[in-house]
């Protein structure tokens, strides 16, 4: 009998379920997905911002990826918010060695403007880790701070997108557009292709997670054997009905629903 797709998330913790590791999780098990976490960081954060963080030593991080790897490969693998040099060579080594399909969300900063990596660990996360991506999902802030491109515009967004494609050695990107002033349109560029997506703006501050939500979604199907414009397409009619059908929690940003998606 053929094994469950597997994947894994290497994120932060948010005890609060909207961000990180729980949101990841929640996501894989809504796509049928056997999920699987490893955690580079335990925050103490809610709705309203983060409060303290406790990374987690490195060598720990490889015990934990040790356990995996050595029991299941993952079909896919995402990282969000590795906060330090030290994990991410961790992760850069894991990667190189199991040759996994890898999905990273370039967490830097909360929706609440706490930040979530050393300033030095964006420069490694450019250079050592980004090259070895199947694809990268940066939302508007994370893709200036990476390209070095400031985005007002659509060309804007394309010429980052060259960055990230040829001078940073991604094989795919892509920026997704909720801060915006305009609709929330996300861009998909491959080396031969460029698509975009476009919905309706959703009138609400419930958008706790959606970044980490996006991305899961697209390693839950990238695990399953979709393509990256498959996954692409499928992450972003998930995450339209997540926030419309939002539920409501929390003072603050609240999160988004990863169950009210019943879509192929
Ligand atoms: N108010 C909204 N209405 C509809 N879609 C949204 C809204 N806010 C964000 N999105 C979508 O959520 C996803 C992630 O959004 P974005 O804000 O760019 O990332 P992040 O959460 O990492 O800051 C994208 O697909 C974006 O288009
Ligand atoms: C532990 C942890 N990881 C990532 C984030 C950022 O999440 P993101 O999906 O970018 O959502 P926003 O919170 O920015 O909407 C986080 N807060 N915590």
């Amino acid at each position: 009998m053929s094994r469950m797709p597997i994947a894994l998330t290497v994120a932060g913790t948010d005890p609060t379920g909207g961000a990180g590791v729980l949101a990841d999780i929640k996501t894989f098990h809504s796509r049928q997905v056997f999920g699987m976490a490893a955690i580079t960081a335990l925050t103490a954060q809610n709705t309203i911002g983060v409060q303290d963080v406790h990374n987690i030593p490195g060598q720990f991080l490889q015990e934990q990826l040790d356990s995996i790897f050595s029991d299941e490969v993952p079909d896919a693998m995402k990282s969000g918010m590795i906060a330090n040099e030290e994990m991410m060579t961790v992760i850069k080594e894991c990667v190189e060695h199991h040759q996994v399909p890898y999905i990273i969300d370039p967490v830097m900063i909360a929706t609440s403007g706490d930040p979530l990596i050393d300033e030095d660990a964006a420069e490694f996360l450019r250079t050592q880790l980004l090259p070895l991506a199947l694809t990268v999902t940066p939302n508007i802030h994370e893709a200036e701070k990476i390209s070095g491109q400031q985005i007002s515009s659509e060309g804007d967004i394309k010429k980052a997108a060259d960055i990230f494609l040829n001078d940073i050695g991604v094989q795919s990107v892509v920026i997704t557009g909720g801060h915006l002033d305009s609709g929330p349109t996300d861009y998909l560029f491959t080396a031969d292709n460029a698509i975009e997506l476009s919905e309706t703006r959703i009138d609400t501050t419930n958008t706790h997670g959606t970044g980490c939500t996006f991305s899961a979604v697209m390693t839950a199907e990238l695990a399953k054997g979709k393509s990256i414009e498959e996954s692409f397409r499928t992450a972003k009619r998930y995450i339209t009905s997540a926030i419309r059908y939002n539920p409501n929690i929390g003072k603050g940003n609240g999160p988004v629903s990863h169950f009210s998606y019943k879509g192929e």
